[in-house]
């Protein structure tokens, strides 16, 4: 798998994943899912850098342009509910793609809240034969989520192309990731890589529950 870190160079981009983190910016929810959102462009843009292009005539009022887009049919998938925000800024870009949604969450196994189990429930998705997935979802911790997201999504078909992307991803899940696409025909782009998990399973640093500081705790 090949992994892109965009916050090794400097853009905007960085301002916005700092204000995701801030404890003192949090509090404001349209900001912080505005702020998803943002990236989910910005990520956008960078990945379509990654698709397939060709030269296309393009006829304008005085004549004719030329012009290289890309061919790659598009499905952007995402998983409830953090993603929801993450996956309208991609839709924003890429605004012809056709889209697909799982729903999974995480919950504790255990009454210490360290044993985590990730739950699927709902899957709505066009064929994904020969498309070009592009599976976004804010956090990568354990990796769990984004596994069984792939899974439940290859019950839809088979792409012909991955490209995964995450806002804030762990070390762990990256190496989790890592160790299920080995080769290399898979990119995992993330706006930042945090050092560790804690012992609940959240990134630290990290931002804290995305799901929850975008629409509300959850019971
Ligand atoms: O890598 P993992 O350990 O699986 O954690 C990552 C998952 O956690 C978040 O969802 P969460 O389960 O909190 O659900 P929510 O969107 O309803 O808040 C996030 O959107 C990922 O799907
Ligand atoms: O740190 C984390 C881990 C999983 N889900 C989140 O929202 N945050
Ligand atoms: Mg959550």
């Amino acid at each position: 798998m090949k992994i892109i870190n965009l916050s090794e160079g400097n853009s905007l981009l960085n301002q916005y994943v700092a204000e995701l983190r801030d404890v003192h910016v949090q509090n404001d929810r349209m900001r912080f899912r505005r702020n998803i959102e943002r990236i989910g462009e910005i990520m956008a843009y960078e990945m379509s850098k990654a698709l397939t292009y060709s030269v296309k005539q393009v006829q304008t009022p005085l004549g004719t342009a030329t012009a290289s887009t890309h061919d790659d049919k598009i499905v952007i998938a995402t998983v409830f509910r953090a993603g929801l925000p993450l996956h309208t800024g991609f839709l924003n870009m890429f605004d012809h793609a056709d889209n697909a949604f799982v729903s999974a969450f995480r919950f504790y196994k255990d009454d210490e809240h360290r044993i985590v189990d990730v739950h699927i429930e709902y899957i709505a998705a066009p064929s994904l034969n020969d498309r070009t997935l592009l599976l976004v979802d804010p956090m990568l911790a354990t990796g769990e989520s984004m596994e069984l997201a792939w899974k439940a999504f290859l019950t839809k078909g088979k792409p012909a192309k991955l490209q995964m992307a995450c806002v804030i991803a762990s070390q762990q899940g990256v190496a989790h990731m890592a160790e299920l696409f080995p080769g290399d025909d898979v990119t995992l782009w993330c706006a930042a890589i945090d050092p560790v998990l804690d012992e609940h399973k959240y990134i630290v640093p990290g931002l804290g529950d995305a799901g929850d500081l975008s629409f509300g705790e959850k019971l």
